[in-house]
């Protein structure tokens, strides 16, 4: 588990992280999101060590990384691309890890295996790709078994194969009972693979909830409507707040009635309607609508909307 507590660092005049609470349950896979800047990397580098709070603190397993005898055997982080000989092979690098923390081979060999890398384990790190750096970067992260994870955009640079994997970690180590904190930038990714979502923005907390609960508390209710006479619904559905888009021949998206209430005026004016779904928002629609007052404030005409880190258009 981990436990930040007013939780806040500043450089200079800036304040990277604005007295932030937060609790980490295990058993779940929670996403932590936020536009660039927000203050993730520096949130995870104090959660780890690397960084001293300003004010507040945070706690790994019930105390601060530092307090921690064996910290490996807790916490396992894959944060961005690490310093590593270039000239070790994967398997010496990871050897190497273990050997200051009392982990043996076999359980370099496991993380080897567990992976993906048990091809490559004797080639030189220096000519991995990203794809291969960042296995090496969890494999690490796993070496001390620990029971709590942290991984910084563990998807960067990863193909298909490589995202569906980390998908399928993340949730096995959750499912294990184990805290997995990951951060992530590819929004449709994190609607698969997170159950409990914190999201940042300005160094502040913007939501703290399961994803269901963001994706379905933002906006109101949109609803597909199919019918043979969708002239004759559109006029039946016209109201104030309700608006209507025509999408194909016999298809309309309706926002802000209820689909009960749509149904009731189809009835009524007699129109057979043959398909009335509710459509959720997209988590990046709930995302922007979140973190919206914080693009606001950082464009000032200078950053484009993309600043706020959201690969709408790449889907994993
Ligand atoms: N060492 C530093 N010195 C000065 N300012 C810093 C330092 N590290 C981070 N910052 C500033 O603190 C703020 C938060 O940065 P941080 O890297 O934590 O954000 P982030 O959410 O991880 O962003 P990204 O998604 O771009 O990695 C930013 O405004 C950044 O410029």
């Amino acid at each position: 588990m981990i436990q930040a507590s007013s939780l806040a660092k500043s450089y200079g005049a800036k304040r990277a992280v604005d007295g932030v609470s937060f609790t980490v349950q295990p058993g779940k896979v929670t996403g932590f999101l936020g536009p660039n800047g927000a203050g993730k990397s520096t949130t995870m580098r104090m959660i780890m060590g690397l960084d001293r709070p300003t004010s507040g603190g945070v706690t790994v397993n019930g105390k601060p990384f530092a307090e921690h005898r064996a910290p490996l055997h807790e916490v396992g982080a894959l944060l961005e691309a690490k310093a590593v000989h270039k000239s070790r092979s994967a398997r010496n690098h990871l050897r190497a890890i273990g050997a200051t923390h009392g982990v043996g081979r076999p359980r370099v060999d496991e993380v080897i295996e567990l992976t993906g890398l048990a091809g490559v384990a004797g080639k030189r790190v220096g000519g991995f790709s990203l794809g291969m750096g960042q296995r090496l970067g969890i494999a690490a992260a796993l070496l001390g078994d620990p029971q709590t994870l942290i991984l910084d955009e563990p998807v960067n640079g990863l193909d298909p194969e490589g995202v569906l994997w980390v998908r399928n970690l993340a949730r096995g180590l959750a499912a294990e009972g184990r805290t997995v904190f990951l951060s992530s930038h590819l929004m449709s990714e994190m609607a698969v693979t997170a159950d409990h979502l914190i999201v940042i923005g300005r160094g502040r907390i913007v939501a703290d909830a399961p994803i269901s609960e963001i994706l379905g508390g933002q906006g109101r209710v949109r609803t597909r409507v199919r019918t043979d006479h969708p002239a004759e619904l559109m006029n039946a559905l016209a109201a104030p707040g309700v608006e209507i888009s025509v999408v194909g021949p016999d298809t309309l998206e309706v926002l802000g009635a209820h689909p009960k209430d749509i149904a009731r005026r189809a009835l009524e004016r007699q129109v057979l309607v043959y398909e009335l779904t509710p459509l959720q928002a997209s988590l990046e629609e709930a995302y922007m609508e979140l973190t919206k007052d914080d693009v606001e404030y950082h464009s000032g005409g200078q950053q484009p909307p993309a600043a706020v880190g959201v690969d709408a258009g790449k889907q994993a």
